[in-house]
C-alpha cells in the first residue's frame, strides 16, 4: 500500500517513557487516523503487529538501534526488514545515510541489496543530507525523507529546533521520488510551509504524541526548570 500525500503520525515512545507500551502506541496510532492521517510510522514488530488489525492507513515501520557513537541507526538487517513487513508494514524505513554500517555497508548499499532481493517492498530512505538523498533515489528507494537532517555527525546542529526547509526543497529539485519531510516539524504552517518546500508528505512526531517532550517545550518557554 503506498503513502497517500499529506499528513503521516510517528506513534513511537522512547524506552522509559509513561507511553513506552503497545496500548499506547494503539492508542495513538488509532487517534492518528481518527484525526485524519493518511499513514502512521512505528517502530518495533510488536507495535507494527499490535496495530496493524486496528487501522487500515499504511503503516511505515521500522527498528531502531545504536551506532557504537550513540547516535541512531534506523532498521539494522534484512531479518528485521522481513518482519516488520510480515507484522503487516506496508513500507520500511532505513537508515540511508552514507555512514558505515555495523556491518560495513552504506545505507545506500543497505537500500540497494533490499530493493534487488524484495524488487516489490516499498523502501523509505533515512537521509540526512542532499548527496545521500540523491545516492538512495538512485538505489532504488521508494521515498526519500530528511529524518536524519539534525542527528548525524555531518549534520549535527545544537539548538536548532527547526525543520530543514533547504533540505526538502534541495531534495525536492534533485530527485523524482516523492519527498517526505520528517524531523522538528512541531506545527501545522511548518507542515504546511515543508508541502510548499515541495515535500510530498508530512511526518509529524514528538508534536503529535510525545506528551513528555510538548510539556518540556512549554516548561522550556516558561523559563521554568523541568
Ligand atoms: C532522529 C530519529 O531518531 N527520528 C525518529 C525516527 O523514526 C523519531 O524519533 C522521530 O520522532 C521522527 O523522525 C519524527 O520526528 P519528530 O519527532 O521530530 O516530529
Amino acid at each position: 500500500m503506498p503513502l497517500p500525500p499529506g499528513l503521516i503520525v510517528s506513534c513511537q515512545a522512547e524506552p522509559g517513557s509513561p507511553f513506552a507500551g503497545v496500548a499506547f502506541i494503539q492508542a495513538f496510532a488509532q487517534a492518528a487516523v481518527v484525526g485524519g492521517a493518511g499513514a502512521v510510522r512505528l517502530c518495533g514488530v510488536r507495535n507494527v503487529q499490535a496495530v496493524r488489525p486496528l487501522v487500515s492507513v499504511p503503516i511505515i515501520g521500522l527498528t531502531k538501534h545504536q551506532y557504537p557513537d550513540g547516535r541512531v541507526l534506523i532498521t539494522e538487517s534484512r531479518r528485521e526488514v522481513v518482519d516488520l513487513v510480515t507484522s503487516g508494514a506496508d513500507v520500511i524505513a532505513v537508515d540511508a545515510t552514507t555512514r558505515r554500517r555495523p556491518e560495513g555497508i552504506t545505507g545506500t548499499e543497505f537500500v540497494r541489496q533490499l530493493k534487488q532481493e524484495f524488487p516489490d517492498l516499498l523502501v523509505m530512505a533515512d537521509v540526512d543530507t542532499l548527496a545521500a538523498g540523491v545516492k538512495a533515489a538512485a538505489a532504488g528507494a521508494d521515498y526519500v525523507a530528511t529524518t536524519l537532517a539534525g542527528y548525524t555527525p555531518e549534520t549535527e546542529f545544537f539548538g536548532n529546533d527547526a525543520p530543514d526547509f533547504d533540505l526538502i526543497r534541495q531534495l525536492a529539485q534533485a530527485v523524482t521520488v516523492p519527498i517526505i519531510a520528517e524531523g522538528r516539524i512541531r506545527t501545522p504552517i511548518q507542515a504546511r510551509q515543508a508541502l510548499e518546500a515541495g515535500a510530498c508528505g508530512v511526518v509529524v512526531g514528538s508534536a503529535i504524541t510525545r506528551p513528555v517532550d510538548i510539556t518540556r517545550w512549554f516548561v522550556q518557554a516558561l523559563g521554568s526548570k523541568s
